[in-house]
């Protein structure tokens, strides 16, 4: 008993051809569907392609077909007749006979695509994530500055540099004076404010290279290198100055900077040392600057 089963009810586009010139011998409904052509308007296979999915047909998968007899999965494009272009897989094989011919499986590859796509965007999403997240881990959130984590990494890798250059480096370690009592008598929002002032003309006054960050609560750290006409002294003053004049929301604000300058210690000495230097400022009665060269203590 022989049981027929119509080629038209395959879920692919099926295609017989010609070798020399493609032209269709045989093709099932679903090829017409998928292009939206009329049987016999269509005489050669090549016609319903784009003109890029042509030039892949005639450099790439004949050359495979004759010389290696089959060619799968590969990514055409159909140009359908309303010109929707309509992204397809083609599996192909030479079949010998009398004539040779070729059979062509056709397949729409839409939804692989949509899917491709899909994960494509989800890659570039979490990517874009990441990114932001990187930001926020290194970034303090109330004044923007960097964050003690991200200073300890840049500033180390600034050090690092200089040491290799031969140049010296400063660290200004800054603290606002009696910030207990701004918060005390304005509030809390208040004392953010200005934390957030602080931030600002510190990071107007500083150069773009230099790390700045805000190290703790009232506690601000610049790490510079210093250029042949620079006064790391200078630019500490010019700190204090800008801080002074500055009445943030109503509200006097000084500071005590400790200002260590070296050619040789590394950024744990560095960072001592100028804490140590800001503790001499405050103990010696605040609003003012503290500052050694500690490669000659
Ligand atoms: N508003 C606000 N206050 C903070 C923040 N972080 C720390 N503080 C406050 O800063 C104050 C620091 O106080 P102290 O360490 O005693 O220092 P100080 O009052 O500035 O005194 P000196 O440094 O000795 O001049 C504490 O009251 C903290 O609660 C913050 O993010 N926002």
């Amino acid at each position: 008993m022989t049981v027929e089963f119509p080629l038209d009810n395959f879920p692919s586009g099926l295609i017989v051809t010609t070798v020399e010139d493609r032209q269709i011998l045989f093709a099932n409904q679903y090829f017409y569907k998928v292009s939206q052509q009329e049987p016999q308007s269509v005489e050669r296979i090549g016609l319903i392609f784009t003109a890029a999915s042509k030039i892949v047909i005639e450099s790439f998968v004949m050359p495979m077909l004759l010389h290696q007899g089959h060619c799968e999965e590969i990514q055409l494009t159909l140009e359908t007749k309303s010109a929707d272009r309509v992204p397809v897989l083609v599996n192909a094989r030479v079949v010998q006979g009398d004539k040779p011919v070729i059979y062509w499986v056709i397949s729409t590859a839409q939804q692989r695509d949509a899917l491709y796509q899909e994960l494509v965007n989800l890659r570039n999403d979490l990517e874009q994530r990441a990114e932001k997240l990187e930001v926020l881990s290194q970034t303090d959130e109330l004044t923007g500055l960097m964050n003690r984590r991200a200073f300890v990494a840049r500033a180390t890798a600034m050090i690092k540099q200089a040491l290799r250059s031969k140049m010296s480096y400063s660290f200004f370690m800054l603290d606002i004076d009696h910030f207990k009592q701004i918060n005390d008598q304005h509030g809390h929002d208040i004392g953010d404010e200005v934390l957030r002032e602080m931030g600002q003309i510190l990071a107007k006054n500083s150069r773009e290279n230099d790390v700045l960050a805000r190290i703790g609560g009232e506690e601000f750290a610049i790490v510079t290198i210093n250029q042949a006409s620079d006064s790391p002294v200078k630019f500490a003053e010019k700190l204090l100055a800008a801080i002074r004049a500055e009445k943030i929301h109503g509200v006097d604000i000084t500071l005590s900077l400790g200002l260590a300058i070296s050619a040789k210690a590394s950024f744990e000495q560095l960072y001592k040392g100028a804490d140590i230097l800001l503790y001499e400022a405050k103990n010696q009665g605040r609003n003012q600057l503290v500052c050694r060269d500690i490669d000659q203590s």
